[in-house]
């Protein structure tokens, strides 16, 4: 398993190791106790599949606020999508910034992402599968979005605002500086 630092403090690009042979690949997505030799402690409670059909599909940017705030471990089985976290952290140094990273099915890679950040994706192929675990249980009253629009944020979409498929929800998100949801 290879540990990747990014421009944001705990947000880490995590690949698992692949085995290949005849038959096509062997890898262990996630190994409790791997994580806790690299100094990754996370208890994991609730595993998602999502299926985008469109390229073009952005989902997020989503969180979810206290007491069911939710640590994410995010990857890709079928398809590419550019993943992105936004640190939501009032009191933190990179309040405000984002990381864009490209998570597929080729390149094995995973985004951890810490509480505190919103998170959304752009599917990048048809037919996308996006798995994900989470430290917290999902609970509608906490379910909050920031837009992904927001042009403070400077996200660099690989498809136009206009042209993206979104759930009605996502297109009704505040912008970062009107949000009373962020974390302290
Ligand atoms: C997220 C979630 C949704 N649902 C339900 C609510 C709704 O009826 C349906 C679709 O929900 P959504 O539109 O929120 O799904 P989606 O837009 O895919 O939401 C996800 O987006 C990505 C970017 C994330 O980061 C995730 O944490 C999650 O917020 O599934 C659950 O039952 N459990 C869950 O954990």
């Amino acid at each position: 398993m290879l540990v990747e630092h990014t421009a944001i403090e705990g947000v880490k690009i995590v690949t698992p190791k692949r085995h290949g042979d005849n038959r096509g690949f062997f890898s262990e997505v996630y190994n409790r106790r791997t994580w806790l030799q690299a100094g990754l402690e996370y208890d994991f409670v609730q595993d998602n599949h999502s299926l985008s059909a469109e390229v073009g599909t952005i989902r997020g940017m989503h969180f979810q606020t206290p007491p069911f705030e939710q640590a994410k471990l995010v990857r890709v089985s079928r398809g590419r999508v550019l993943d992105v976290v936004v640190d939501i952290r009032r009191s933190s140094p990179t309040f405000g910034r984002h990381v864009a990273v490209e998570l597929s099915a080729e390149n094995w890679r995973q985004l951890l992402v810490p509480a505190g950040f919103a998170h959304g994706f752009c599917t990048l192929e048809p037919n996308t599968e996006f798995l994900y675990k989470v430290t917290n249980f999902y609970s509608a009253p906490n379910d909050r979005g920031l837009a992904f629009d927001d042009p403070d944020l400077g996200i660099d979409w690989p498809v136009a605002p206009d042209r993206a498929h979104l759930s009605d929800k996502d297109r009704k998100w505040p912008r970062l500086r009107d949000l009373v949801d962020a974390f302290a």
